[in-house]
């Protein structure tokens, strides 16, 4: 698999190899030594998700969730296409408040590895979109913490018209990053 980190370098964007024959393809998706090779320190997944959104424009983030339960996240789009987006919110760091995003689709089979630190979210480009993902902490509802989407100091470029997008009331309502106090720092 190719790793290639994004403007905000330990956002990885990860290429596996598709090795096609007459029967179809098979593709490795994870291999947590291929991650290690690359200097990811996040730990061990310990949990996998699947999510079908049935429209085009829904938005699900930004979302983390605060330490001891902070969560890397690896992710790939394996029906339809996402906009898949990561914000820096680790305190003193460099690029905090910045954002990086790649398009995930089951075409492209590309994943993102968004690291413990970041706000993670992501916006449907077609219909009927599933994602699969996995996390390195448990689900830990009362650690959740969300940014606003389409908080102008964070500018996320979600490829697709503003109007276009539909989120839930808790994401809609969701703080701005000047109300963040971040539970993360950065570290060198
Ligand atoms: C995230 C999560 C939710 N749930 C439940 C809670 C609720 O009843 C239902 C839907 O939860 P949510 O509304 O939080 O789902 P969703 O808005 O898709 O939340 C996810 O968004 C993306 C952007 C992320 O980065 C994830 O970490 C997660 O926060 O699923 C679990 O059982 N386990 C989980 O790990």
């Amino acid at each position: 698999m190719q790793i290639t980190p994004l403007a905000i370098s330990d956002v990885l964007l990860i290429a596996p190899v598709r090795h096609g024959d007459e029967r179809g393809w098979f593709s490795e998706t994870f291999r947590q030594s291929a991650l290690e090779e690359v200097g990811f320190k996040g730990g061990a997944f310990v949990q996998d998700n699947h999510v079908r959104s049935t429209t085009r424009g829904v938005v699900r983030g930004l979302h983390f969730q605060k330490p001891p339960h902070g969560q890397a996240k690896l992710l790939r789009c394996v029906r339809g296409a996402i906009f898949d987006v990561a914000v820096d919110i680790r305190a003193g760091s460099p690029t905090y408040g910045q954002w990086v995003g790649a398009e995930l689709s089951a075409e492209n089979a590309l994943q993102l590895l968004v690291p413990e630190g970041f706000a993670h979210g992501y916006c449907t480009l077609t219909d009927e979109c599933e994602v699969l993902y996995k996390v390195t902490g448990y689900y830990a509802p009362q650690a959740e913490g969300t940014l606003r989407f389409n908080d102008p100091a964070i500018g996320v470029d979600w490829t697709i018209p503003g109007a276009d997008l539909t989120a839930n009331a808790r994401d809609a309502a969701a703080p701005l990053l000047a109300d963040l106090v971040s539970p993360y720092v950065y570290e060198t």
